[in-house]
């Protein structure tokens, strides 16, 4: 099999990578400055980030395929990213309270060998509770929503604030695993024959 590396830091979407072709990657985390792109709707700007996390690792290798990805929450026009601070966390969680908000992710297949960038989005629906302002406190003290986007974990304790979703649910979590098998089996890479 050839070689396969994951251009991210984030302990999810190594943990989905791994459901699909088990230990057979490494990691090669990108340097990309995820700086705000002004002129950007939410999609194109996930598509844009996760390009540029795999172009930034691109250059180390001479063969295989590179996978990025990027995740944001879109609520009611709002692109909500990762909240950096437990006010940040309280005020997007207070916002996405009793709404049905977008999980949007950008993924980045890039293929040396093929010479091909393939790059897509994924949107997943999610519908949230209506939280109490205790509730949110108790959550953001958690300590799970920090590294979130949306300041929320659908996959953690934050599963009980969800009330339903439409889509992929591993595109919630950071990889949009339907949609990266089938990339992954158009290159030759078989997920059912892999060990
Ligand atoms: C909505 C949601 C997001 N997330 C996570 C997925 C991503 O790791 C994170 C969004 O941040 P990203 O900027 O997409 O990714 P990252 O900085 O964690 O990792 P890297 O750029 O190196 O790949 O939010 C969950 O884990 N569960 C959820 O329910």
């Amino acid at each position: 099999m050839c070689r396969i590396v994951l251009a991210s830091a984030s302990p999810r979407r190594k943990e989905l990578l791994r459901q699909l072709i088990g230990d057979n990657f490494e990691i090669c985390v990108s340097s990309y400055d995820e700086a705000p792109q002004s002129g950007l709707d939410a999609t194109e700007l996930v598509l844009h980030h996760s390009l540029f996390k795999a172009r930034d690792v691109v250059g180390k290798y001479d063969s295989g395929i590179i996978i990025s990805a990027d995740t944001v929450v879109l609520c009611e026009g709002q692109v909500l990213g990762k909240p950096h601070s437990p006010e940040k966390a309280k005020e997007m969680l207070d916002s996405v309270s009793g709404k049905i908000v977008q999980a949007i992710t950008g993924m980045t297949v890039l293929n040396i060998d093929l010479e091909t960038e393939v790059t897509v989005s994924e949107i997943t629906d999610v519908k949230m509770k209506k939280m109490s302002v205790e509730e949110i406190a108790s959550y953001v003290r958690s300590g799970e929503p920090m590294d979130k986007a949306g300041a929320f974990a659908i996959q953690g304790k934050g599963a009980i604030l969800v009330e339903s979703i439409m889509g992929d649910f591993f595109n919630v979590v950071g990889l949009p695993l339907f949609k990266l098998g089938q990339i992954l089996e158009d290159m030759g890479v078989h997920i059912f024959e892999i060990e």
